[in-house]
Protein backbone atom coordinates (compact mmCIF):
# COMPACT_ATOMS: atom_id res chain seq x y z
CA UNK A 1 0.00 0.00 0.00
CA UNK A 2 1.71 3.27 -0.38
CA UNK A 3 0.61 6.19 0.72
CA UNK A 4 0.09 9.57 -1.90
CA UNK A 5 3.15 11.92 -1.93
CA UNK A 6 1.27 15.47 -1.75
CA UNK A 7 1.93 17.27 1.55
CA UNK A 8 1.16 20.68 1.64
CA UNK A 9 4.15 22.97 2.34
CA UNK A 10 3.38 25.31 5.07
CA UNK A 11 3.62 29.36 5.22
CA UNK A 12 7.51 29.61 4.89
CA UNK A 13 8.72 31.27 7.84
CA UNK A 14 12.70 31.37 6.43
CA UNK A 15 13.67 32.34 3.42
CA UNK A 16 13.80 30.62 0.77
CA UNK A 17 17.23 29.05 -1.16
CA UNK A 18 17.86 29.10 -4.78
CA UNK A 19 20.19 27.20 -6.02
CA UNK A 20 22.27 26.47 -9.19
CA UNK A 21 23.56 23.34 -10.09
CA UNK A 22 27.16 23.40 -11.67
CA UNK A 23 29.66 20.91 -12.71
CA UNK A 24 31.50 19.62 -9.80
CA UNK A 25 34.79 20.50 -9.12
CA UNK A 26 38.08 19.48 -9.77
CA UNK A 27 40.61 18.62 -6.87
CA UNK A 28 40.62 17.57 -3.08
CA UNK A 29 38.39 19.93 -1.21
CA UNK A 30 38.55 20.52 2.51
CA UNK A 31 35.25 21.26 3.72
CA UNK A 32 34.64 21.42 7.48
CA UNK A 33 31.26 21.19 9.00
CA UNK A 34 30.17 21.96 12.54
CA UNK A 35 29.72 20.74 15.71
CA UNK A 36 27.85 17.48 16.66
CA UNK A 37 24.54 18.76 17.67
CA UNK A 38 23.29 15.42 19.91
CA UNK A 39 26.82 15.35 21.56
CA UNK A 40 26.47 19.41 22.47
CA UNK A 41 22.88 18.97 23.90
CA UNK A 42 24.67 16.56 25.82
CA UNK A 43 27.58 18.35 26.72
CA UNK A 44 25.52 21.06 28.13
CA UNK A 45 23.20 19.66 30.17
CA UNK A 46 26.28 17.75 32.01
CA UNK A 47 26.66 21.54 33.59
CA UNK A 48 23.19 20.28 35.50
CA UNK A 49 25.00 17.31 36.86
CA UNK A 50 25.52 16.72 40.44
CA UNK A 51 28.97 15.88 39.43
CA UNK A 52 29.81 19.38 37.35
CA UNK A 53 31.45 22.06 38.32
CA UNK A 54 30.89 26.00 38.39
CA UNK A 55 32.15 26.04 35.20
CA UNK A 56 32.13 24.34 32.07
CA UNK A 57 33.65 25.29 28.87
CA UNK A 58 32.86 23.39 25.67
CA UNK A 59 34.66 23.43 22.53
CA UNK A 60 33.53 23.33 18.85
CA UNK A 61 29.86 22.46 19.63
CA UNK A 62 26.57 23.17 17.47
CA UNK A 63 26.19 26.94 16.86
CA UNK A 64 22.62 25.98 15.25
CA UNK A 65 19.62 27.07 16.51
CA UNK A 66 18.38 23.85 18.02
CA UNK A 67 21.35 24.06 20.85
CA UNK A 68 20.98 28.07 21.01
CA UNK A 69 17.16 26.94 21.31
CA UNK A 70 18.85 25.37 24.54
CA UNK A 71 20.85 28.67 26.15
CA UNK A 72 17.86 30.74 27.53
CA UNK A 73 15.98 27.27 29.53
CA UNK A 74 19.87 27.11 31.18
CA UNK A 75 19.74 30.89 31.70
CA UNK A 76 16.00 30.62 33.52
CA UNK A 77 17.38 28.18 35.88
CA UNK A 78 20.48 30.40 36.59
CA UNK A 79 23.40 29.01 34.25
CA UNK A 80 24.57 31.82 32.27
CA UNK A 81 25.88 31.11 28.91
CA UNK A 82 28.79 33.09 27.71
CA UNK A 83 29.45 32.41 23.56
CA UNK A 84 32.62 33.06 21.67
CA UNK A 85 33.51 31.99 18.56
CA UNK A 86 33.80 28.44 18.07
CA UNK A 87 33.22 27.87 22.59
CA UNK A 88 30.33 28.12 25.24
CA UNK A 89 30.89 28.19 28.76
CA UNK A 90 28.19 27.85 31.42
CA UNK A 91 28.48 29.54 34.80
CA UNK A 92 26.72 28.12 37.62
CA UNK A 93 25.19 30.25 40.08
CA UNK A 94 23.95 33.24 38.25
CA UNK A 95 20.67 35.34 39.05
CA UNK A 96 18.08 33.33 36.63
CA UNK A 97 16.76 35.20 33.92
CA UNK A 98 12.79 34.10 34.01
CA UNK A 99 11.66 33.04 30.14
CA UNK A 100 7.90 34.40 28.92
CA UNK A 101 5.38 31.79 28.71
CA UNK A 102 4.34 30.81 26.02
CA UNK A 103 0.39 30.61 25.77
CA UNK A 104 -1.48 27.46 25.00
CA UNK A 105 -4.90 26.75 24.46
CA UNK A 106 -5.07 24.08 26.98
CA UNK A 107 -3.61 25.63 29.86
CA UNK A 108 -5.65 28.15 32.14
CA UNK A 109 -3.53 27.65 35.20
CA UNK A 110 0.73 27.32 34.90
CA UNK A 111 2.13 26.12 38.28
CA UNK A 112 4.62 28.59 40.15
CA UNK A 113 7.75 26.87 38.73
CA UNK A 114 10.87 28.13 36.51
CA UNK A 115 9.39 28.09 32.70
CA UNK A 116 12.13 26.39 30.28
CA UNK A 117 11.00 27.34 26.36
CA UNK A 118 13.11 25.40 24.33
CA UNK A 119 11.65 26.65 20.67
CA UNK A 120 11.43 23.40 18.41
CA UNK A 121 14.33 21.21 19.84
CA UNK A 122 13.15 18.00 20.71
CA UNK A 123 16.89 16.96 22.35
CA UNK A 124 16.82 19.96 23.88
CA UNK A 125 13.37 19.06 25.64
CA UNK A 126 13.59 15.53 26.31
CA UNK A 127 16.92 15.50 27.59
CA UNK A 128 15.90 17.79 29.97
CA UNK A 129 13.08 16.49 31.03
CA UNK A 130 15.58 13.82 32.20
CA UNK A 131 18.14 15.60 33.92
CA UNK A 132 15.27 17.67 36.01
CA UNK A 133 13.72 13.91 36.48
CA UNK A 134 16.94 13.05 37.96
CA UNK A 135 18.15 16.33 39.83
CA UNK A 136 15.63 18.71 39.83
CA UNK A 137 14.70 21.57 39.97
CA UNK A 138 10.97 21.52 39.75
CA UNK A 139 10.32 22.86 36.51
CA UNK A 140 7.99 23.38 33.25
CA UNK A 141 9.59 22.62 30.04
CA UNK A 142 7.81 23.65 26.59
CA UNK A 143 8.94 24.10 22.68
CA UNK A 144 7.24 25.54 20.11
CA UNK A 145 3.45 24.31 18.06
CA UNK A 146 5.76 21.70 16.23
CA UNK A 147 7.66 20.38 19.24
CA UNK A 148 4.03 20.57 21.10
CA UNK A 149 3.03 18.09 19.26
CA UNK A 150 5.66 15.49 19.20
CA UNK A 151 5.77 12.56 21.69
CA UNK A 152 7.15 13.17 25.05
CA UNK A 153 5.61 9.73 26.17
CA UNK A 154 8.54 7.86 25.66
CA UNK A 155 10.43 9.35 28.23
CA UNK A 156 7.54 10.30 30.49
CA UNK A 157 6.27 7.13 31.11
CA UNK A 158 9.50 4.94 31.96
CA UNK A 159 10.41 8.58 34.10
CA UNK A 160 7.25 7.57 36.33
CA UNK A 161 7.29 4.16 36.52
CA UNK A 162 10.87 4.80 38.14
CA UNK A 163 8.46 7.57 40.98
CA UNK A 164 9.21 11.01 39.02
CA UNK A 165 6.31 13.15 39.39
CA UNK A 166 5.38 14.94 35.66
CA UNK A 167 2.11 15.87 35.03
CA UNK A 168 1.16 17.10 31.18
CA UNK A 169 -0.38 20.57 31.37
CA UNK A 170 -2.05 20.41 28.19
CA UNK A 171 -2.75 17.31 26.28
CA UNK A 172 -1.38 13.79 27.18
CA UNK A 173 1.78 12.30 26.36
CA UNK A 174 2.83 16.34 24.61
CA UNK A 175 4.47 19.59 25.72
CA UNK A 176 4.13 21.31 28.17
CA UNK A 177 5.20 19.30 31.31
CA UNK A 178 5.77 20.07 35.12
CA UNK A 179 8.71 18.29 36.51
CA UNK A 180 7.60 18.30 40.11
CA UNK A 181 9.75 15.58 41.28
CA UNK A 182 12.52 13.38 40.91
CA UNK A 183 13.16 9.68 40.29
CA UNK A 184 12.26 7.96 43.75
CA UNK A 185 13.97 4.29 42.66
CA UNK A 186 16.16 2.98 40.08
CA UNK A 187 15.12 -1.02 38.57
CA UNK A 188 14.38 -1.92 34.95
CA UNK A 189 12.57 0.20 32.66
CA UNK A 190 11.66 -1.05 28.73
CA UNK A 191 11.12 1.64 26.12
CA UNK A 192 9.05 0.91 23.16
CA UNK A 193 11.06 3.28 20.54
CA UNK A 194 14.95 2.88 19.39
CA UNK A 195 15.00 6.96 20.41
CA UNK A 196 18.09 8.19 21.37
CA UNK A 197 16.27 11.08 22.94
CA UNK A 198 13.98 9.22 25.26
CA UNK A 199 16.41 6.42 26.32
CA UNK A 200 19.04 9.20 27.18
CA UNK A 201 16.43 10.91 29.24
CA UNK A 202 16.22 8.03 31.59
CA UNK A 203 20.16 7.43 31.53
CA UNK A 204 20.40 11.24 32.64
CA UNK A 205 17.82 10.96 35.34
CA UNK A 206 19.01 7.89 36.66
CA UNK A 207 22.98 9.11 36.78
CA UNK A 208 21.62 12.37 38.15
CA UNK A 209 19.99 10.80 40.69
CA UNK A 210 22.51 8.35 41.39
CA UNK A 211 20.25 5.02 41.43
CA UNK A 212 20.65 1.87 39.58
CA UNK A 213 18.84 1.19 36.44
CA UNK A 214 18.84 -1.09 32.99
CA UNK A 215 16.93 0.24 30.29
CA UNK A 216 16.00 -2.11 27.84
CA UNK A 217 15.35 -1.15 24.05
CA UNK A 218 14.00 -2.60 20.98
CA UNK A 219 17.18 -0.96 19.26
CA UNK A 220 20.65 0.73 20.07
CA UNK A 221 20.76 3.92 18.68
CA UNK A 222 23.03 6.52 18.79
CA UNK A 223 25.22 6.15 22.01
CA UNK A 224 26.54 9.55 22.73
CA UNK A 225 25.12 9.32 26.26
CA UNK A 226 26.58 6.27 27.32
CA UNK A 227 29.95 7.14 26.15
CA UNK A 228 30.11 10.82 27.92
CA UNK A 229 28.59 9.85 31.24
CA UNK A 230 31.24 6.41 31.36
CA UNK A 231 34.07 9.28 30.64
CA UNK A 232 32.66 11.21 33.68
CA UNK A 233 33.21 8.09 35.35
CA UNK A 234 29.98 6.42 35.68
CA UNK A 235 29.62 2.85 35.90
CA UNK A 236 27.61 1.78 32.58
CA UNK A 237 27.54 -1.31 30.85
CA UNK A 238 25.99 -1.95 27.61
CA UNK A 239 24.58 -5.68 26.61
CA UNK A 240 22.73 -6.90 23.43
CA UNK A 241 19.60 -4.24 23.56
CA UNK A 242 20.24 -3.34 27.07
CA UNK A 243 21.96 -0.70 29.08
CA UNK A 244 23.04 -0.91 33.05
CA UNK A 245 23.75 1.80 34.96
CA UNK A 246 25.10 0.47 38.12
CA UNK A 247 25.84 3.79 40.18
CA UNK A 248 28.86 5.30 40.63
CA UNK A 249 29.53 9.04 41.02
CA UNK A 250 29.99 11.25 37.82
CA UNK A 251 32.69 14.05 37.73
CA UNK A 252 32.10 16.14 34.64
CA UNK A 253 35.42 18.09 33.67
CA UNK A 254 35.90 21.69 33.49
CA UNK A 255 36.70 20.88 29.55
CA UNK A 256 34.66 19.61 26.58
CA UNK A 257 35.65 19.29 23.06
CA UNK A 258 32.86 18.33 20.60
CA UNK A 259 33.66 16.72 16.95
CA UNK A 260 32.10 17.63 13.97
CA UNK A 261 28.88 16.01 13.13
CA UNK A 262 28.63 13.42 10.79
CA UNK A 263 24.51 14.04 10.13
CA UNK A 264 26.17 17.16 8.39
CA UNK A 265 29.44 15.98 6.63
CA UNK A 266 26.85 13.65 4.72
CA UNK A 267 25.72 17.19 2.59
CA UNK A 268 29.23 17.44 1.57
CA UNK A 269 29.66 14.39 1.29
CA UNK A 270 26.27 14.13 -0.81
CA UNK A 271 27.29 16.67 -3.20
CA UNK A 272 30.50 15.05 -3.98
CA UNK A 273 28.96 11.55 -5.41
CA UNK A 274 26.08 13.66 -7.64
CA UNK A 275 28.50 15.91 -8.55
CA UNK A 276 31.22 12.84 -9.23
CA UNK A 277 34.41 15.20 -10.09
CA UNK A 278 37.29 14.99 -7.60
CA UNK A 279 37.53 14.25 -4.25
CA UNK A 280 36.10 15.74 -0.54
CA UNK A 281 37.50 15.20 3.09
CA UNK A 282 35.46 16.09 5.73
CA UNK A 283 37.96 16.73 8.58
CA UNK A 284 37.33 15.86 12.75
CA UNK A 285 33.95 14.11 12.22
CA UNK A 286 32.82 11.69 15.07
CA UNK A 287 32.78 8.42 13.49
CA UNK A 288 31.02 6.69 15.91
CA UNK A 289 29.35 3.42 14.61
CA UNK A 290 25.73 4.24 15.64
CA UNK A 291 25.68 7.43 12.81
CA UNK A 292 27.60 6.13 10.31
CA UNK A 293 24.65 4.51 8.78
CA UNK A 294 24.42 7.00 5.67
CA UNK A 295 28.17 6.65 5.26
CA UNK A 296 27.76 2.34 5.54
CA UNK A 297 24.74 2.78 3.37
CA UNK A 298 26.63 3.89 0.31
CA UNK A 299 29.76 1.91 0.48
CA UNK A 300 28.18 -0.88 0.81
CA UNK A 301 26.33 0.08 -2.24
CA UNK A 302 29.63 0.90 -3.89
CA UNK A 303 30.53 4.24 -3.45
CA UNK A 304 33.86 5.19 -1.96
CA UNK A 305 33.67 6.78 1.32
CA UNK A 306 37.19 5.97 3.40
CA UNK A 307 37.44 6.68 6.99
CA UNK A 308 41.27 8.12 7.91
CA UNK A 309 42.90 9.49 10.93
CA UNK A 310 40.73 8.13 13.29
CA UNK A 311 41.70 8.52 16.97
CA UNK A 312 39.34 8.90 20.31
CA UNK A 313 38.33 12.19 21.93
CA UNK A 314 37.47 13.00 25.10
CA UNK A 315 34.12 12.10 25.29
CA UNK A 316 34.75 8.75 24.22
CA UNK A 317 33.96 9.54 20.66
CA UNK A 318 36.16 7.34 17.68
CA UNK A 319 37.00 10.98 15.63
CA UNK A 320 38.73 11.41 12.24
CA UNK A 321 38.30 11.97 8.49
CA UNK A 322 36.19 10.89 5.95
CA UNK A 323 37.54 11.44 2.31
CA UNK A 324 34.69 10.70 -0.38
CA UNK A 325 36.62 10.04 -4.09
CA UNK A 326 34.49 10.39 -7.54
CA UNK A 327 30.44 10.06 -8.26
CA UNK A 328 27.30 7.30 -8.42
CA UNK A 329 29.13 5.43 -11.40
CA UNK A 330 28.36 1.82 -10.41
CA UNK A 331 25.90 2.50 -7.50
CA UNK A 332 22.51 1.15 -8.53
CA UNK A 333 20.29 1.75 -5.45
CA UNK A 334 20.41 2.38 -1.73
CA UNK A 335 18.97 -0.45 1.13
CA UNK A 336 18.25 0.05 4.56
CA UNK A 337 16.17 -3.01 6.12
CA UNK A 338 17.69 -3.35 9.18
CA UNK A 339 16.40 -0.93 12.73
CA UNK A 340 20.28 -0.97 13.75
CA UNK A 341 21.53 0.66 10.11
CA UNK A 342 18.43 2.99 9.67
CA UNK A 343 18.91 4.57 13.71
CA UNK A 344 22.19 4.94 12.17
CA UNK A 345 21.52 7.63 9.74
CA UNK A 346 17.93 8.28 11.16
CA UNK A 347 18.66 12.08 10.25
CA UNK A 348 19.82 11.39 7.03
CA UNK A 349 17.45 9.12 5.40
CA UNK A 350 16.01 12.71 3.66
CA UNK A 351 19.31 12.83 2.12
CA UNK A 352 19.12 9.11 1.04
CA UNK A 353 15.96 9.92 -0.75
CA UNK A 354 17.55 12.49 -3.03
CA UNK A 355 20.61 10.43 -3.55
CA UNK A 356 18.70 7.69 -4.27
CA UNK A 357 16.26 9.42 -6.97
CA UNK A 358 19.74 9.79 -8.71
CA UNK A 359 20.68 6.55 -9.28
CA UNK A 360 19.37 3.64 -12.00
CA UNK A 361 18.16 1.29 -9.50
CA UNK A 362 15.18 0.96 -6.86
CA UNK A 363 16.28 1.67 -3.25
CA UNK A 364 14.01 0.97 -0.31
CA UNK A 365 14.79 3.21 3.43
CA UNK A 366 12.96 0.48 5.50
CA UNK A 367 12.45 0.66 9.28
CA UNK A 368 11.75 4.34 9.54
CA UNK A 369 8.93 4.32 11.32
CA UNK A 370 10.02 6.49 13.81
CA UNK A 371 10.68 9.20 10.75
CA UNK A 372 6.74 10.58 11.73
CA UNK A 373 7.72 11.83 14.55
CA UNK A 374 10.42 14.24 13.53
CA UNK A 375 10.30 18.02 12.88
CA UNK A 376 7.91 16.85 10.32
CA UNK A 377 6.34 13.34 9.47
CA UNK A 378 9.79 12.74 7.37
CA UNK A 379 8.32 9.23 5.56
CA UNK A 380 5.91 11.64 3.72
CA UNK A 381 8.01 15.33 4.06
CA UNK A 382 11.20 13.36 2.04
CA UNK A 383 8.67 12.11 -0.26
CA UNK A 384 7.25 14.54 -1.82
CA UNK A 385 10.52 16.70 -2.01
CA UNK A 386 11.77 14.15 -4.43
CA UNK A 387 8.64 13.52 -6.01
CA UNK A 388 8.90 17.36 -6.82
CA UNK A 389 12.78 16.86 -8.82
CA UNK A 390 10.32 14.15 -10.53
CA UNK A 391 11.26 11.02 -8.86
CA UNK A 392 9.48 8.05 -8.85
CA UNK A 393 8.98 8.24 -4.89
CA UNK A 394 6.14 6.60 -2.39
CA UNK A 395 5.75 5.67 0.89
CA UNK A 396 5.10 2.07 1.34
CA UNK A 397 4.07 0.57 5.33
CA UNK A 398 7.22 2.18 7.58
CA UNK A 399 9.99 3.04 4.71
CA UNK A 400 10.34 5.02 1.13
CA UNK A 401 10.45 3.34 -1.89
CA UNK A 402 12.63 5.48 -4.52
CA UNK A 403 12.32 3.51 -8.64
CA UNK A 404 15.43 5.40 -9.91
CA UNK A 405 15.89 6.17 -13.61
CA UNK A 406 13.72 8.98 -14.11
CA UNK A 407 15.30 12.21 -15.14
CA UNK A 408 15.32 14.89 -12.61
CA UNK A 409 14.46 18.37 -13.12
CA UNK A 410 14.99 22.00 -11.04
CA UNK A 411 12.38 23.59 -9.88
CA UNK A 412 10.37 24.94 -7.25
CA UNK A 413 10.93 22.47 -4.17
CA UNK A 414 9.46 22.18 -0.58
CA UNK A 415 11.29 22.18 2.38
CA UNK A 416 8.63 21.85 4.92
CA UNK A 417 10.74 24.27 7.35
CA UNK A 418 12.11 20.85 7.98
CA UNK A 419 15.95 21.76 8.01
CA UNK A 420 17.30 17.92 7.02
CA UNK A 421 14.65 18.15 3.91
CA UNK A 422 15.54 21.01 2.82
CA UNK A 423 19.10 20.59 2.74
CA UNK A 424 18.21 17.34 0.93
CA UNK A 425 16.31 19.38 -1.73
CA UNK A 426 19.27 22.01 -2.02
CA UNK A 427 22.04 18.94 -1.91
CA UNK A 428 20.39 17.28 -5.01
CA UNK A 429 19.35 21.06 -6.44
CA UNK A 430 23.31 21.31 -6.26
CA UNK A 431 23.95 18.52 -9.32
CA UNK A 432 20.96 19.84 -11.69
CA UNK A 433 20.99 22.09 -14.04
CA UNK A 434 18.65 25.15 -14.27
CA UNK A 435 17.87 26.74 -10.72
CA UNK A 436 15.60 25.39 -7.66
CA UNK A 437 13.73 27.58 -5.49
CA UNK A 438 13.84 25.44 -2.04
CA UNK A 439 10.59 26.78 -0.16
CA UNK A 440 11.56 27.99 3.15
CA UNK A 441 15.39 26.48 2.71
CA UNK A 442 17.39 28.48 5.12
CA UNK A 443 16.14 27.08 7.87
CA UNK A 444 19.20 25.04 7.53
CA UNK A 445 20.65 27.56 10.54
CA UNK A 446 18.52 24.67 12.65
CA UNK A 447 21.71 22.23 12.09
CA UNK A 448 23.82 23.64 10.08
CA UNK A 449 24.84 27.24 9.71
CA UNK A 450 27.87 26.94 7.02
CA UNK A 451 25.57 24.95 4.97
CA UNK A 452 25.28 27.42 1.71
CA UNK A 453 29.29 27.89 1.70
CA UNK A 454 29.45 23.56 2.20
CA UNK A 455 27.40 23.56 -1.29
CA UNK A 456 29.25 26.53 -2.99
CA UNK A 457 32.68 24.36 -2.36
CA UNK A 458 31.28 21.37 -4.56
CA UNK A 459 30.42 24.00 -7.28
CA UNK A 460 27.10 25.24 -6.86
CA UNK A 461 25.49 28.71 -7.11
CA UNK A 462 23.81 28.78 -3.92
CA UNK A 463 21.76 32.50 -2.74
CA UNK A 464 19.14 33.05 -0.20
CA UNK A 465 16.27 35.09 -1.23
CA UNK A 466 13.72 36.71 1.83
CA UNK A 467 11.53 38.35 -0.33
O1 LIG B 1 19.62 11.96 20.81
C1 LIG B 1 19.70 12.89 20.00
O2 LIG B 1 20.38 13.92 20.21
C2 LIG B 1 18.96 12.75 18.73
C3 LIG B 1 18.34 11.57 18.46
C4 LIG B 1 17.49 11.36 17.29
O3 LIG B 1 16.14 11.57 17.65
P1 LIG B 1 15.27 10.38 18.32
O4 LIG B 1 15.96 10.00 19.54
O5 LIG B 1 13.92 10.97 18.63
O6 LIG B 1 15.19 9.31 17.31
C5 LIG B 1 17.84 12.33 16.18
O7 LIG B 1 16.84 12.25 15.19
C6 LIG B 1 17.96 13.76 16.68
O8 LIG B 1 18.41 14.58 15.63
C7 LIG B 1 18.94 13.89 17.80
C1 LIG C 1 15.11 15.26 14.40
C2 LIG C 1 16.07 16.10 14.66
O1 LIG C 1 16.29 16.70 15.88
P1 LIG C 1 15.26 16.85 17.10
O2 LIG C 1 14.59 15.51 17.27
O3 LIG C 1 16.07 17.24 18.27
O4 LIG C 1 14.27 17.90 16.68
C3 LIG C 1 17.07 16.44 13.62
O5 LIG C 1 18.03 17.17 13.93
O6 LIG C 1 16.96 16.00 12.47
Amino acid sequence: MSAPTTVSQPATRSADLLVEGRAGTPGLRTVPVPGDKSITHRALLASLLPGAGPRLHIRGGNPGGAVRALLPALAALGYGVETTAGALTIHRGRLPVPQPIRPHPGVAHWPDLPYLYTEGSSAAARLLVGVLAGAGPAAIVDGDDVLRDRPMDWLVAPLAALGAHIDYLGAHGRLPVAVHGPVLHGGEVTLAVGSAQARAAVLLAAVAAELPLTVHVPVFSRDHTERMLTAFGSRLERTALAVHYRGGRCTVPAELEVPADPSLAAYPVAAQLLGGAGAVRVPDVCLNPTRLGFFATLRAAGADIAYVDERRSALGEPVGTIVARGGLTGVERLTVDDPATLHAAIDEVPLLVALAAALPGESWLGCAGELRFKETDRLRTSTAMAAAFGADVAVVHDGIRVRGGRPLRAGTVPGFEDHRVAMAAATLAGALPGRTTVLGGACHRTSFPGFAAALRAAGAVVTEDGS
